[in-house]
């Protein structure tokens, strides 16, 4: 639904992004995660066609976003970073004035925009000027321009930021159930929102597409191995045995002592081996009881730190000193 070949953009001589090809199929969610000036917002422009790539090419529901920008733009909602809100409006003449913009007329243009009302939950401040609500309305009433003309894809340049927790959490909602029906690309540099919302996640940092992934696929594949964390009950001793006998197996700790006969270890296997069926048979074999099984994936901070930090020069080092 969304697909980047090669975009690079330049700014002058500086390199917003370099050579990024991204896929997003239709239905996804996909984050783009990254440091500040990573590039985020220079993408999703040249996604949204509001901005043209230096070398490369942009399909949106298989149209060139550059070649046939009309076509494609029929098929894509923008939310800026700050859309642009024009406060002395009421919410309803804004979005009217939205859904003219994008060439609907008479009874099509009253039913989007009464649809699009409902949709992001603004029909109680419809008839209030722009300029007196809250920044989580606005935010809504921005998605609504976005959303006004029913596009399949949804791009959203960091639609949390400047809100308080409470809109965060509404609008995070709002967005989950935007996407069930669409395809949806997302910038962010809060690593819980991304993981919350997306299917998939692209980091990218100074310009580059650090990895691109689900994030339980980034977790694994960055931590080199398998890791599962299981309360058993019985001895010790004995049951490092029996998980050493299992196959695949490299490492044990004991994470936790519980009580006396009931510890948490920590069984690290290697990476293409699943051995939750063999523990938990092997362990009712001995007659140990599995209190509690579940994997343990890098946490998506992890992950980021991973990539984007990067390890001190000798020189930085020096001057830090
Ligand atoms: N119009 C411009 N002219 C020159 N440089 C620009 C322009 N817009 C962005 N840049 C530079 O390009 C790089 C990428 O910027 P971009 O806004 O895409 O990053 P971002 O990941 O969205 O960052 P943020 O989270 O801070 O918005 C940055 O170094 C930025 O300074």
């Amino acid at each position: 639904m969304i697909e980047l070949f090669n975009i690079t953009k330049k700014y002058g001589n500086k390199t917003a992004i370099n050579n990024i090809s991204l896929f997003v199929r239709s239905g996804e969610v996909l984050g783009l995660l990254g440091p500040n000036g990573a590039g985020k917002s220079t993408t999703m422009r040249i996604i949204a066609g509001y901005l043209l790539p230096t070398s490369g090419s942009v399909k949106v529901a298989g149209f060139d976003v550059v070649k046939e920008p009309v076509t494609a733009k029929r098929h894509i909602g923008y939310l800026p970073e700050n859309p642009p809100l024009y406060k002395d409006m009421t919410v309803c003449d804004y979005i009217n004035f939205a859904a003219e913009l994008r060439g609907l007329k008479g009874k099509d243009k009253a039913h989007h925009v009464n649809r699009v009302i409902e949709e992001v939950g603004i029909p109680d401040v419809k008839k209030r000027l722009i300029g007196h609500l809250s920044r989580g309305y606005r935010q809504r009433v921005g998605l609504a321009q976005a959303l006004v003309a029913n596009p399949q894809v949804l791009i959203l340049d960091e639609p949390t930021v400047g809100l308080d927790p409470q809109q965060i959490t509404e609008i995070r909602q709002l967005i989950k159930e935007l996407s069930g029906k669409r395809t949806v690309i997302l910038s962010s540099h809060i690593l819980p929102e991304v993981s919350s919302l997306c299917h998939r996640v692209a980091i990218i940092n100074k310009g580059n597409l650090i990895v691109e992934n689900t994030p339980q696929n980034l977790g694994k594949s960055l931590m080199g191995h398998r890791e599962i964390i299981v309360q058993i009950k019985g001895p010790q001793d004995k049951i490092r045995t029996a998980l050493e006998s299992l196959s695949g197996v490299k490492n044990i700790t004991v994470s936790k002592v519980l009580k006396e006969n009931l510890c948490e270890y920590t069984v690290q296997s290697e990476l293409d081996k699943d051995i939750r069926e063999s523990l938990f048979y092997t362990m009712a074999e001995y007659n140990f009881p599995i209190l509690e099984m579940k994997s343990s994936f890098m946490s998506l901070e992890e992950i980021f730190l991973e990539l984007v930090t990067e390890e001190p020069t000798a020189a930085s080092q020096r001057e830090a000193n």
